[in-house]
């Protein structure tokens, strides 16, 4: 049996980091420091911990962070405030709504009220459009970090058939679209699918995005297949079962260590590029 590609997230994330240190480096000589700021509605821990992280390696790399906490009671307009708030203040130049918000508030309201050019976390209606279509926009994070591990390993792409399970607004969904774009053949299947299994069975890649501990396992898979496990369960468990698709994988992504770390790079640098872009508007608008 040939062991598996293991596809290295901390790697690929060191490497993405390593190059946004001169950027931020120049940035804060000018007098702008990049900013980002979570918003977290609710108290679910895992979510905690997640802002928590993406304030850690802000503050690593150099940059600013601020967190902001409203309580489950909060209404869809108070939330509407606080983003209006954040669009206004020129010091920000990220904006992250943690997702999930609780059930009572229109989250779809609240991306699209983000104001584009603080969208690094590519959560927007248009957001979503421009990546589908190619234009300029910050990718979302997670299917953004996908793309870099394809990248950063060579993962051949263009033909292939790529499975996605699940079709969230912020994973499933933008990272079929970005495979589609790299001349994949894509089947997008999700809670609904029948046969999911055979479908699995026929995939080249496997990005598994449906928040199930464990859920794909090794036997659905194609001998060789590449298992790109974007899954984020309590306890630190991925959506594939590591251990028997580890047995029949080409590559796959551990959890942690996979497509995690990778993800709070692709924030990183998304705001790192608002920043710049927030810079070189101002140059041109004193000349
Ligand atoms: N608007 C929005 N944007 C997001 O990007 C977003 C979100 N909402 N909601 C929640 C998910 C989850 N997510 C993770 C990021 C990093 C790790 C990560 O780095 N995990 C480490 C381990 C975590 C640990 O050490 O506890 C790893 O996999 O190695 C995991 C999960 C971003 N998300």
């Amino acid at each position: 049996m040939k062991e598996p590609l293991l596809l290295d997230g901390r790697e690929v994330s060191k490497s993405i980091k390593g190059q946004l240190k001169g950027t931020i480096d120049s940035l804060t000589k000018e007098g702008i420091v990049p900013k980002l700021v979570t918003i977290l509605v609710g108290d679910n821990p895992s979510s905690h911990t997640y802002v928590q992280m993406k304030a850690n390696a802000c503050s690593k790399i150099g940059m600013e962070s601020e967190r902001i906490f409203l309580p489950t009671e909060t209404t869809t307009e108070e939330l509407l405030q606080t983003i209006r708030q954040l669009n206004e203040d020129e010091t920000v130049h990220g904006i992250l709504l943690q997702h999930p918000v609780p059930s009572h508030i229109d989250e779809r309201q609240a991306f699209d009220t983000i104001a584009l050019e603080k969208d690094v976390d590519g959560v927007t209606s248009h957001g979503f459009g421009s990546t589908a279509f190619q234009l300029n926009a910050y990718p979302c994070c997670t299917p953004a970090a996908i793309m870099e591990m394809i990248d950063f390993y060579n993962i051949d792409v263009e033909g292939k058939h790529a499975v996605v399970i699940g079709r969230s607004p912020i994973l499933g969904k933008p990272v079929s679209m970005m495979l589609l774009n790299r001349n994949a053949t894509v089947t997008i299947s999700h809670s609904r699918t029948e046969n999911l299994e055979q479908m699995v069975s026929q995939a080249d890649i496997v990005v598994a995005a449906v928040g199930k501990p464990k859920f794909v396992k090794g036997e659905w898979l194609k001998e060789g297949a590449v298992v790109l496990d974007a899954g984020y369960n309590k306890g630190n468990i991925g959506d594939c079962d590591y251990e028997t698709c580890y047995n029949r994988a080409s590559a796959i992504t551990p959890v942690p260590g996979g497509v995690g770390p990778v993800t709070i790079a692709t924030l990183l640098r998304n705001t790192v590029l608002a920043a710049q872009q927030k810079a070189m508007m101002r140059e041109v608008s004193h000349t």
